[in-house]
């Protein structure tokens, strides 16, 4: 975990960077496209601009040699060391400033040792009045002059022309060291994203004159085709493509990436997702779930991929509705759009024929065929669903001549879809069923619902007469109660913490071969923890007994599950049926014969468990435990129990089995020989 966690970071690190080196190239390269209108329409002032930045730089240069000296020179001739001040922020443009506090500071070369530079250039001398006067900095700031700088060569208030260059350094720094007025070091911003860039970038190219009668934007142009430029030509050429390739190679021993096939996985795991919760295409590609806005869209392309992906499964329903999507897409991304509408119209031709509409299909066909006239395939399938009409035109005469209602209206051959009258209930099938108890749309009848109790609970033992257990019916026959607050949350983090590192995705039984192995039916991940690794699992393991007043010994490990986004176990039963002959065989311990379902979290949207034969739907609360028998008293599997934890829309899902099993439960609940439930009222759970 830690491995991998840190090659995400450096692989996050390396995306990182090299976005820097790409905003900057492409900044640079805006900026070399001003430059170039620069030299061709500046005016002779700002051409001496750039002619002071080349003079400058050996100014500068020569300048921080005497700084440098000038530092060494104080501590030797000084007992004291120089005392440095760290300027403060110097807000001379202060909506500027404020602009680029995401700046990194980069320490450049430093002005004059001789003489204190102004920190308020040329045509901003007015705003000296913004100048942070509290710091050490700023005052020396303010006692300096003002100075219009809009030509280097012209010497200003006595100074010599090479500080006015300078002048330009520092008014643009963010951070000085100073020895008394000399300024030993100044960071300077350095833009590196491409936000920054680009509002630059958009300032200049609105009147590039007045950009440019800027110093600090003259010095930023050129310093920016000079040193950073250098930069990212070292950057370019060091191969950043290549090395970013390399670094992702290497990570991929370590890492995992995505397969195609996981990209299929989520892919499904989204049309789950939309089919159980009855979501909106347009409002799931506009990142809204029920209701909910939770991240930004899926582009035309992202919906065309997920209809693709429906489309290689087989799934003609979903391709339909993702294609469409990616048409109203793709129409209101216009220019940017990364989908073509041929490709989705052959798409949404073929998958709307597969689904009965050969008349849709066509036209379909024929609007591709408008725009790509030679299309092959299109051609091909326009002349097959033009016979397949035709057939179907033949043969409904034929039936109607048969029958002699020959003036009857053709029938459509278009796929039509018959009105339903809405069924009950009991009359559908376990999969409706299973959908309607995941969006809570089942609801329990009045008449049950009325005779569930809450109660706490001591049963007579001590330890439960001072902390009683709060219990709430959630069923009686068969009866699955829910107890509250069973499990804590520093419990909940051990638990969280250990099985972590052991995940894997959860298996099932082969009824056949009772061997484990994974199904698309349960997708999560579990791991198995024991009661001798942490007390807090033999806490949460003991705690059992207390709920269901059976004893653990025979008991499975702690199962720790987490379901992520999709994550579902589809309905099933808990105990092995009598075919299942293999089941729980290895372990001598009989069959399961009651669950304890321990929630250790909410669930944002989805994730609940529901009894599809019972129509009960629980919802995940952390810090709760569910428990039923899934057994009857004479040992029957108690058919009733089939359950299943619904796809978890949104958030994730952690829960923590505990299976008993029958041996050792004899004198605790003994058998009966009718095929009867317990007594409800025999004092247990
Ligand atoms: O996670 C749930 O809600 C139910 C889990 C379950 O039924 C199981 O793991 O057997
Ligand atoms: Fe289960």
């Amino acid at each position: 975990m830690g491995i991998i966690s840190s090659l995400y970071t450096s692989g996050r690190r390396y995306t990182l960077r090299r976005c820097v080196i790409y905003s900057q190239i492409r900044a640079h390269v805006s900026f070399f496209e001003l430059l170039t209108r620069l030299l061709y329409s500046s005016s002779s002032e700002n051409a001496a601009g750039v002619n002071c930045e080349s003079k400058k730089q050996v100014d500068a240069q020569h300048s921080t040699q005497h700084v440098h000296d000038e530092a060494i020179q104080n501590r030797r001739s000084n007992s004291q060391p120089p005392s440095y001040a760290v300027g403060g922020i110097v807000r001379v443009w202060t909506e500027k400033n404020e602009s680029r506090a995401r700046h990194t500071y980069k320490p450049i070369s430093v002005c004059t040792p001789y003489h204190p530079p102004p920190l308020v250039a040329g045509a901003h001398a007015e705003r000296e009045t913004e100048i942070e006067r509290s710091s050490e900095l700023a005052n020396f700031a303010v006692r300096t002059p003002p100075s219009p700088c809009t030509a280097c060569t012209e010497p200003r208030h006595g100074q010599a022309s090479k500080h006015c260059c300078c002048r330009v350094y520092v008014s643009n720094c963010r951070l000085f060291v100073m020895s008394g007025k000399h300024i030993l070091f100044a960071f300077c911003p350095m833009p590196e994203n491409v936000e920054d860039y680009m509002r630059e970038h958009e300032e200049a190219s609105r009147n590039i004159q007045q950009y440019l009668s800027n110093p600090i934007n003259a010095y930023l142009l050129v310093k920016r085709l000079t040193t950073d430029w250098r930069r990212v030509e070292e950057l370019i050429t060091e191969d950043v493509g290549k090395a970013f390739v390399a670094n992702i190679t290497n990570s991929r021993s370590d890492l995992k990436f995505p397969t195609e096939e996981d990209l299929n996985g989520a892919a499904v795991a989204l049309m789950r997702l939309q089919d159980t919760y009855k979501l909106e295409t347009a409002q799931v590609a506009r990142g809204v779930l029920n209701g909910v806005q939770y991240s930004t869209g899926l582009s035309a392309g992202d919906c065309f991929e997920l209809g693709r992906q429906s489309y290689n499964n087989g799934d003609y329903y979903h391709t339909v509705l993702w294609m469409q999507e990616a048409m109203d897409r793709m129409q209101e991304e216009q220019n940017h759009t990364s989908v073509s509408k041929p490709d989705i119209l052959e798409y949404l031709a073929f998958s709307t024929y597969m689904q009965g509409n050969v008349v849709r299909a066509l036209s379909m066909t024929n609007e591709l065929l408008d725009i790509v006239p030679t299309h092959q395939r299109a051609l091909g399938n326009r002349a097959y669903y033009q016979e397949e009409i035709q057939k179907k035109t033949n043969e409904s005469r034929k039936k109607r001549g048969e029958d002699g209602s020959e003036d009857s209206v053709p029938p459509n051959p278009s796929f039509t879809v018959t009105e339903k009258r809405m069924k009950s209930v009991s009359e559908m099938t376990e999969r409706e069923r299973y959908e309607m108890l995941c969006r809570g749309d089942i609801k329990m009848p009045l008449s049950i619902q009325k005779e569930l109790r809450c109660r706490y609970v001591d049963r007579g033992i001590p330890y439960l007469k001072i902390g009683p257990l709060k219990e709430e019916e959630a069923y009686l026959e068969p009866r699955i109660v829910i107890y509250h607050d069973v499990i804590y949350d520093d419990e909940i983090e051990t638990i969280k913490r250990m099985a972590q590192p052991r995940f894997r995705r959860a298996t099932v039984q082969n009824y056949k071969t009772g061997e484990l192995e994974i199904a698309n039916y349960r997708i999560s991940k579990s791991a198995w923890l024991q009661e001798h690794e942490h007390h807090h699992i033999r806490a949460v393991s003991q705690r059992v007994e207390l709920m269901t007043s059976l004893s653990i010994d025979t008991a499975e490990e702690l199962q720790v599950v987490n379901y992520g986004i999709g994550g579902h176990y589809e309905p099933h039963f808990d105990f092995a049926r009598r075919e299942e002959k293999n089941a729980f065989k290895s372990l001598g311990t009989g069959n399961r014969i009651s669950t304890v379902l321990y929630y250790m979290s909410d669930v944002e949207q989805g994730g609940g468990t529901v009894f599809t034969r019972i129509n009960v739907s629980l919802w995940p609360k952390k810090g709760t435990a569910a428990v039923w028998h899934n057994l009857k008293p004479n040992g029957e599997g108690d058919y009733m129990t089939r359950h299943a934890a619904c796809p978890v829309l949104t958030g994730s899902k952690w829960v923590a089995n505990k299976w008993l099993h029958e041996r050792g439960q004899e004198f605790l609940r003994p058998c009966t020989l009718e095929n009867q439930s317990a007594d409800v009222d025999d004092g247990r759970y």
